[in-house]
C-alpha cells in the first residue's frame, strides 16, 4: 500500500460525533479543506462505506473502529481520538496496518475532576434527592446524612491525570486523600497509596473511579467490591461504564448501602441525543446521572479539537508521530528541497538492513534519517535528494516486512 505526497486539497478527512469547531479550524489552517464533518456517530456499516476513501478520521468516544473497519479503510493513514480514551479504537489492529492513532491525554482532565468534585460535595448533602423531591413538591428540610466534605476520606481508584488532579481539588477542601493504583505513583499533595483495593473501600467515605477501560478493568467494581465499602458511602465512576457492574450498583442503591452514587459512563450509551437512555439506576433519585459529560466543556472540548488537529495535520505534513498512543513516536525537522520518506515495516531482524541497501545500491544519499521501534513495528524516516524521492519509494514497498510506504515532497 503507498501514496505519493497527495495534494492537500485530495486528503479527505472525515470528522465524527461533532468535534469542536476548532478542529475545523485548525484543519484549514494548515491547508486541509476536504472535510466532512458529522454531528453523530455512524453505524458500523454506514461507517464501512465512509471511510474507505478517507485518509484520517476523527472521533470521539462513540465510534467503534473495530478489526472490520480498518479492513475496508485502504486509505486512512491515521486517527484522531478527539477525547482521552481510545478504548473504542482497535489499536492492535491499526497497528498492524500502519495506521497511526493519537488522542488529547491532557486537555479535558480539569473538567471531569470538577465535575467529581461538585457530585461529591452534592451526594454527600443529599442534594440529588432533596432536588428531585422539590421538583415533585416535596419539601426535605433536614440535616439527616448531610455532611460536609471536609476531613471526609476520599479513595480514588486510578492515580492518573485525572485522579491527580482530583486529589489536589479534593485536599484543598480538607478531604483527606488515598489511592490505589497497580502502579507505584508519587503522591501528590498528602495524599497516601494503599496496597489493595479492598484497603481503600474499607475506609473511603467516598470512592472514585479513575481507570482506562482495559481487560483488568473490565467489571473490576462488582458486587464483591460493593460489600467491602463502608455503609454510608459514596461511589462515582467517570471513567468508562464497562468498570462497574451496573446491576451491582442498582442493588447497593436499592438496599441503602451506599448513601448515594455518580454515574457519567454506562456499559450501553445511547448512539445519539434522540435515543432513549435505559439504565435501572433511572429509578434513584440518590444517585446522579450525567449522559457521558465528564470532559464536555467548552473549554476542553475546544482544546481537544485544537490540539488533536494539530497532531494530524503534523502528522500528514512532515511525518512527526509524537504522542501517537500505538505507534512508534518520531520528532522530525522540516525537510525543505528533499524528499521524505516514511517506511512502516514490522519490527523483525534484516529490515533496516534491506532498507539501508536500497539506497546504497542505487546511489541515494541519505540526507537524514530517523527510526524508533515499537514492540511489532518500526518507522523510519528517510530524507533524500528530491531527484531520488519516486525511486526510493518504489524500490522501499519492495523490501520484506514493509507495511506501508509513503513520501513528501
Ligand atoms: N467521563 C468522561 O467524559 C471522561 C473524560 C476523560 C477521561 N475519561 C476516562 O477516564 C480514564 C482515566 O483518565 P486519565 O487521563 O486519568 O488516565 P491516565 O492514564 O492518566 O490514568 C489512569 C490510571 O489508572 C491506573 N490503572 C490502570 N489500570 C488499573 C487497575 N486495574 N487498577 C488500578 N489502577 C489502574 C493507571 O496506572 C493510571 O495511573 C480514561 O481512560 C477515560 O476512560 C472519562
Ligand atoms: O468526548 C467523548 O465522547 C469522550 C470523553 C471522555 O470519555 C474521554 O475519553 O476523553
Amino acid at each position: 500500500m503507498s501514496n505519493t505526497s497527495l495534494e492537500k486539497s485530495k486528503i479527505r478527512i472525515l470528522l465524527l460525533e461533532g468535534v469542536h469547531q476548532s478542529a475545523v479550524d485548525t484543519l484549514n489552517a494548515a491547508g486541509y479543506t476536504n472535510i466532512e464533518y458529522l454531528t453523530h456517530s455512524l453505524a458500523e456499516e454506514d461507517l464501512i462505506e465512509k471511510i474507505a476513501d478517507a485518509h484520517f478520521v476523527g472521533i470521539r468516544s462513540r465510534t467503534q473502529l473495530t478489526e472490520k473497519v480498518f479492513e475496508s479503510a485502504r486509505k486512512l493513514v491515521a486517527v484522531g481520538c478527539f477525547c482521552i480514551g481510545t478504548n473504542q479504537v482497535d489499536l492492535k489492529a491499526a497497528t498492524r496496518r500502519g495506521i497511526a492513532v493519537f488522542n488529547a491525554p491532557f486537555s479535558n482532565t480539569r473538567s471531569v475532576a470538577e465535575l467529581v468534585l461538585a457530585q461529591a460535595i452534592l451526594l454527600l448533602r443529599g442534594i440529588p434527592e432533596k432536588n428531585a423531591k422539590a421538583h415533585r413538591g416535596e419539601w426535605i428540610k433536614s440535616a439527616k446524612d448531610s455532611y460536609e466534605i471536609r476531613g471526609k476520606k476520599l479513595g480514588i481508584i486510578g492515580y492518573g491525570n485525572i485522579g491527580t488532579q482530583f486529589s489536589v481539588l479534593a485536599e484543598a477542601l480538607g478531604m483527606e486523600v488515598y489511592f490505589y493504583d497497580v502502579v507505584s505513583k508519587l503522591p501528590i499533595g498528602n495524599a497516601t497509596q494503599v496496597g489493595t483495593m479492598q484497603e481503600l473501600l474499607n475506609m473511603a467515605d467516598v470512592v472514585s473511579l479513575h481507570v482506562p477501560e482495559t481487560p483488568a478493568t473490565k467489571y473490576m467494581f462488582k458486587a464483591e467490591q460493593f460489600a467491602q465499602m463502608k455503609p454510608g458511602s459514596i461511589l462515582m465512576n467517570a471513567s468508562r461504564g464497562t468498570v462497574v457492574d451496573i446491576d451491582a450498583l442498582a442493588e447497593a442503591l436499592g438496599s441503602g448501602k451506599l448513601l448515594g452514587a455518580a454515574v457519567d459512563v454506562f456499559p450501553v450509551e445511547p448512539k445519539s441525543n434522540n435515543e432513549e437512555f435505559v439504565s435501572p439506576l433511572r429509578e434513584f433519585d440518590n444517585c446522579i446521572l450525567t449522559p457521558h459529560i465528564g470532559g464536555s466543556t467548552m473549554e476542553a472540548q475546544e482544546n481537544i479539537g485544537r490540539e488533536v488537529a494539530e497532531k494530524l495535520a503534523m502528522y500528514s505534513d512532515n511525518g512527526t508521530s509524537v504522542s501517537s498512543v500505538n505507534f512508534p513516536e518520531v520528532a522530525l525537522p522540516s525537510h525543505p528541497n528533499q524528499h521524505r520518506l516514511l517506511h512502516i515495516h514490522e519490527n523483525v531482524p534484516g529490515v533496516m538492513s534491506e532498507i539501508n541497501q536500497v539506497f546504497s545500491e542505487n546511489g541515494i544519499n541519505v540526507c537524514g534519517q530517523y527510526l524508533q521501534t515499537k514492540e511489532d513495528i518500526g518507522y523510519v524516516v528517510v530524507d533524500v535528494d528530491k531527484a531520488y524521492g519516486e525511486l526510493a519509494l518504489e524500490k522501499l514497498l519492495q523490501v520484506k516486512g514493509t507495511i506501508r510506504c509513503r513520501v513528501l515532497f
